[in-house]
């Protein structure tokens, strides 16, 4: 974790790392609709409330608890192909009804007029997440999208490593904000600050979550990052 003295300058964080879903967008809506669209052969229909629920940790164990919920057995086989085909079904349309939290695109504005490189981290496949941040105008502010592909999954913290080799920037100039327990882990795994957002998708209270700060709206994004600096 970053020594005190080297937060005090002045440019620090020199780098902000979002997670996606639940954190800069609710994305529930589409996710909900894509898991149905799959899952209607089974007589499964999940509301945008039951996809926050069962979100967080990437396609396969969304598709994986959303069939337990309803008794489905699926061995691997199946449970991959369902995975593939939420993917697809997802792929083609993601982004209807998503949309971005309140004050988001101005935090993420202010960062980028103050020269703080900014990039999204997230468990969504990553051909999904590049078109949902394009389609929702997140790409005028964020550097570069790290998803599901090429990397284990969060809490394994290699995404977050990938996006800080993207920007170039160290860990201890860095500060991860997400929802979710997952993000708690995956940050400190790889030795970022964590800030967690409290409208999230996240189950129980964030503050139990053991982050390093948490916001209730994205206007609070500064004074917790300025309490990270003087931490
Ligand atoms: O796809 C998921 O399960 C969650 O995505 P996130 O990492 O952006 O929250
Ligand atoms: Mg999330």
């Amino acid at each position: 974790m970053t020594e005190p003295a080297a937060r005090a300058e002045a440019r620090w964080p020199r780098a902000v790392i979002f997670d996606l879903d639940g954190t800069l967008i609710d994305s529930a809506p589409d996710i909900a609709a894509a898991v149905n669209a799959t899952l209607a052969e089974h007589g499964i229909e999940i509301d945008a409330a039951t996809a926050r629920h069962h979100l967080g940790d990437g396609a396969r164990k969304l598709i994986e608890r959303v069939l337990a919920a309803h008794q489905v057995d699926a061995d691997h086989d199946k449970l991959e192909r369902l995975t593939a085909v939420f993917t697809e079904r997802y792929q083609a349309v993601p982004c209807r009804d998503s949309v971005v939290f309140d004050g988001a695109c101005d935090a993420l504005s202010a960062l980028q007029a103050s020269d703080v490189k900014l990039a999204v981290c997230t468990n969504k496949p990553q051909a999904i997440a590049d078109r949902v941040v394009a389609h929702l105008g997140l790409d005028h502010y964020i550097d570069v999208v790290v998803g599901a592909g090429a990397y284990a999954l969060k809490p394994d913290p290699a995404p977050l490593y990938a996006c800080l080799e993207a920007l170039d920037c160290d860990a201890d100039a860095a500060v991860y904000v997400g929802d979710m327990a997952v993000d708690r882990q995956a940050g400190h795994a790889a030795g970022l600050p964590v800030v967690l957002a409290e409208f999230g998708y996240a189950a129980g209270p964030v503050a139990d979550l053991g982050a390093d700060g948490v916001i209730s709206h994205w206007r609070g994004l500064d004074a917790a990052v300025a309490a990270l600096r003087s931490h």
